[in-house]
């Protein structure tokens, strides 16, 4: 059975597929959005041997002339250089205005290609097929794209709209497990912004999630597009209420810069352990119990995501994660905008956070407490 969410942007708007089998109906879902017959496929190295061929036989099924290009994986292909070679292979391959650009892979990939289609030929349309589980329940819907810079993450980029997303969730059975607690975490988050029962059903289904049960899969993917499409349709470029779907990254963000955008913590890692600071920053505010990040904590714990700082090898340095922050998109007015809670299930966002109480907590993870 396939679910299908809207996007409701207007002219803008698109669909999410959310399905089995997905993948080999590509050309078939993506040919009446077609403005002329060819396709550039965009994936990575890990994911070109998995799905690649599946994609581009439905394109051709369905008439389209697909070429592809692959990147390395991983998230230090989202930067300039590999920008600069993605667009080059684009014009190499004599990309037109009617040529549709698919990204078929995880959230770099989504982000890379997305940020290139947007800019290509001053902006071409593209599809997302999302392969991991952080893309599938998060960005491949909303149309932020773009790459990280030294001077932080995601802090070049565009917002430009896929035309349609197609998620296909038998492809998350070859992720490893690692990449697909990744995900939960951005799961967890909408849970923790404004759903409530959405957490409780997943400290009882989460488990099958991350195992990959059909049903819960479905499940947890439907209910994240629903609450991020709706999100999104309130406030397309974050001048209000998006920015709740930025619980934990203002943290997360500071972490992935301090470990360079590696494999040593991934995004959803880092947003797993920024939603538990979130939490107790505002428990220690005095703005929530302390339960709730208790609780918050117990359920990352027993998935296996960890929700403290990894103690070993490195020191984290409160100045070097304040100066991160300081970084962040949701500045204004030289004050960090943060995403606090007065519970699971209430997040709200504010500029008035005390920055001794922030430092202090930011010390507190710091040191393993
Ligand atoms: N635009 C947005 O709204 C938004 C939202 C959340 C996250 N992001 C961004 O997404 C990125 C993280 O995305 P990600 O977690 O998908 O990481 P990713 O794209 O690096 O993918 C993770 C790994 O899984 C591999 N992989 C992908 N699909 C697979 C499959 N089906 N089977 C086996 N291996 C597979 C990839 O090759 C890669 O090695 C970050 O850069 C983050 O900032 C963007
Ligand atoms: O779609 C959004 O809006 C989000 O904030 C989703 C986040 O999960 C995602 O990581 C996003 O890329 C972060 O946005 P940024 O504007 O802080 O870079
Ligand atoms: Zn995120």
């Amino acid at each position: 059975m396939t679910t299908v969410v809207p996007v409701d942007l207007g002219e803008r708007s698109y669909d999410i597929h959310i399905g089995s089998g997905l993948l080999d109906r590509a050309g078939e879902l993506i040919q009446p959005l077609m403005r002329g017959n060819r396709a550039l496929v965009i994936t990575d190295d890990q994911v070109a041997p998995l799905y690649l061929e599946r994609v581009e036989k439905s394109l051709v099924a369905a008439g389209i002339m697909p070429m592809h290009t692959v990147l390395p994986a991983g998230e230090k292909t989202k930067d300039f250089p590999h920008l600069e070679a993605l667009l080059d292979a684009m014009l190499a391959a004599r990309a037109e205005r009617g040529t549709m650009v698919v990204a078929l892979g995880g959230g770099v990939i989504g982000d890379l290609t997305g940020f290139a289609a947007s800019i290509l030929l001053r902006g071409v349309d593209f599809v997302q097929i999302p392969t991991t589980l952080l893309a599938q329940v998060d960005s491949s819907v909303g149309g932020k794209t773009g790459i990280n810079t030294r001077h932080g993450k995601n802090l070049v980029g565009a917002f430009h709209q896929p035309r349609l997303v197609l998620a296909d969730i038998s492809a998350l059975q070859t992720l490893p497990r690692r990449q697909m607690l990744a995900g939960y975490a951005e799961v967890v988050k909408y849970g923790i912004i404004d759903d409530a029962p959405f957490f409780a059903w997943l400290e009882t289904n989460g488990a099958a999630v991350v195992a990959g049960d059909p049903d819960a899969l479905a499940q947890a993917v439907a209910v994240s597009c629903r609450a991020k499409a709706r999100i999104v349709a309130a406030d397309e470029r974050e001048g209000g209420v998006r920015a709740l779907l930025n619980l934990g990254h203002t943290f997360g963000h500071a972490l992935e810069a301090e470990t360079g955008f590696s494999d040593e913590m991934l995004h959803g890692e880092a947003v797993a352990i920024g939603m538990v600071m979130a939490l107790r920053l505002s428990s220690q505010i005095g703005l929530a119990p302390a339960e709730d990040c208790e609780r918050l904590k117990r359920h990352l714990d027993a998935m296996g995501l960890s929700s403290a700082l990894p103690a070993s090898g490195r020191l984290w340095e409160v100045s070097r994660l304040l100066d991160h922050m300081r970084g962040d998109k949701k500045v204004k007015d030289g004050k960090v905008t943060f995403v606090m809670a007065r519970g699971i299930g209430q997040s709200f966002l504010t500029r008035d956070v005390p920055e001794d109480a922030l430092a202090a907590m930011l010390a507190e993870m710091a040191a393993g407490r």
